[in-house]
């Protein structure tokens, strides 16, 4: 997968160089480039904003820096999906992360201060796909840390990446295992700590009831803090008497 991220912030970016993704740029997985948005603002200030039209508080980002920067980064006559972080944005889901996974190039665009001149998506929607997205509701001074968030749920998922392979086919949000269920308590050694035993079930090697019970406790907490997605999930009647405990 080919990821290019556009910033006036590229430092913010060094955590890609580390764990996960830092062996798939590696082993040749993914081939990431930052750029600085800067280098294509030619004044002497290299100005990337301006006060708003029709007035209210902050900055806008000029559309003209942005405009090279996407045509060079992707010429005219390539395609590649372009996806910008906003609070206004369809939400980023496991679902989405999967579908980006599948990807062979994506490029990230990194608001600031108020947003970036919505021209420069109208523009962009002209010649490739354009994704205004969402990690949550909730305001950040800028996209830099949805990208980070964004491009490490993508490339977990890609071939080879994942330590363990196959872990992500087993994330609570995976298509087709539990569903949408929310992950229920995990343990490993010492088998008492501080008092606490694990659940014996866990050491029983019966794996019927070891996997019956890590449901059990999925359906529970979910229900307790995430009630909403129980429905997303096809219950069977030893479900359904767990929930009615
Ligand atoms: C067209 O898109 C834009 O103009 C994006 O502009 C901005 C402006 C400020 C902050 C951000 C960063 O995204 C979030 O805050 C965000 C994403 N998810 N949840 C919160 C982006």
């Amino acid at each position: 997968m080919k990821l290019d991220i556009v910033t006036i912030f590229p430092d913010y970016f060094a955590p890609l160089d580390v764990s996960l993704l830092g062996k798939a740029r590696q082993r040749g997985d993914v081939d990431a480039h930052v750029h600085d948005l800067r280098g294509w603002a030619h004044d002497r200030h290299r100005t990337v904003d301006d006060t708003p039209y029709g007035g209210g508080p902050g900055m806008v980002m000029k559309p003209e820096p942005w405009g090279e920067a996407l045509d060079a980064i992707v010429p005219p006559g390539s395609s590649a999906r372009l996806v910008v972080p906003t609070p206004s944005g369809r939400p980023f889901t496991q679902e989405l992360a999967g579908a980006y996974a599948a990807e062979p190039w994506l490029v990230f665009a990194c608001g600031r201060y108020e947003g970036i001149d919505a021209r420069v998506i109208e523009d962009a929607r002209s010649r490739m796909p354009v994704d205004e997205v969402s990690i949550g509701d909730y305001v950040l001074a800028g996209g830099e840390s949805a990208v980070l968030v964004m491009v490490e749920a993508v490339t977990r998922l890609l071939p080879g990446v994942l330590g363990n392979a196959g872990s992500a086919a087993d994330d609570s949000f995976a298509p087709g295992r539990m569903e949408a269920l929310l992950e229920g308590p995990v343990y490993t050694k010492p088998p008492d700590w501080r008092g606490r035993p694990v659940p014996p079930v866990l050491m029983s090697g019966n794996h019927g009831a070891i996997a019956r019970w890590r449901r059990d406790e999925a359906l529970r907490r979910t229900a307790a803090i995430r009630p909403e997605l129980i429905a997303r999930n096809a219950l069977d009647d030893a479900d359904r008497r767990t929930l009615s405990e």
